[in-house]
């Protein structure tokens, strides 16, 4: 790292499946450089990363997903997450990282009539639908990042309505650009 040089946080984007993330994300990836001058940032779709990288032992038959394995999936983002910085990480679940790796971590809500739309949309069957409703409505992820994070790096958003994205983008490029002037 050359000297003088602005570390840019990590950020963990989490919550329930459908709320939101990858929307959110994405807009992160192309907006925080062009619209706040926040450059440098690198969206990781960790999901992706586990099929691609096979960090699972096990395959969920009901689910048709991977059952991801914790140990393998902390090994491969190591590197990543404890030198660059500037890292945006999506995935829904979150108290297996170590605490260290996130400087900002968002949790996105979504009340249940607009999740089940959503997920009904995606062609979920009936179980997986009320497996995700049941997750957000009893503050799964919500209890997870209280547990795992300090308060001051959480920041929860609302992410029901299409007006929703924008504001959620400007409340985290000016958590950051608060981050970043505190070095
Ligand atoms: N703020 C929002 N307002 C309205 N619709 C939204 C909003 N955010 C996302 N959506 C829509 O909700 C659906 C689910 O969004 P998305 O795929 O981003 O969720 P996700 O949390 O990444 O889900 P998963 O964890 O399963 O990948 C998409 O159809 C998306 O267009």
């Amino acid at each position: 790292m050359e000297p003088g040089q602005i570390i840019l946080p990590n950020i963990l984007v989490t919550g329930t499946p459908g709320v939101g993330k990858t929307s959110l994300c994405t807009l992160l990836e192309n907006q925080l450089a062009e619209e706040y001058d926040l450059k440098g940032f690198q969206y990781v779709k960790l999901t992706d990363l586990i099929q691609q990288k096979k960090l699972y032992k096990k395959w969920n038959e009901e689910f048709d997903v991977p059952e991801f394995d914790e140990d393998m999936v902390c090994d491969e983002l190591e590197p990543l997450m404890s030198q660059q910085g500037g890292i945006i990480l999506e995935f829904h679940s979150c108290d297996f990282f170590p605490e260290r790796w996130f400087q900002l971590v968002v949790l996105l809500r979504c009340n249940n009539t607009e999740l089940f739309d959503r997920l009904q949309a995606r062609g979920y069957n009936e179980k997986k639908i009320t497996e995700n409703i049941e997750c957000e409505i009893l503050d799964v992820l919500k209890e997870e990042v209280d547990s795992s994070y300090k308060q001051e790096v959480i920041l929860e958003l609302q992410s029901e309505k299409i007006e929703d994205m924008q504001q959620n983008l400007e409340a985290i490029a000016a958590r950051i650009k608060q981050l970043v002037g505190n070095q």
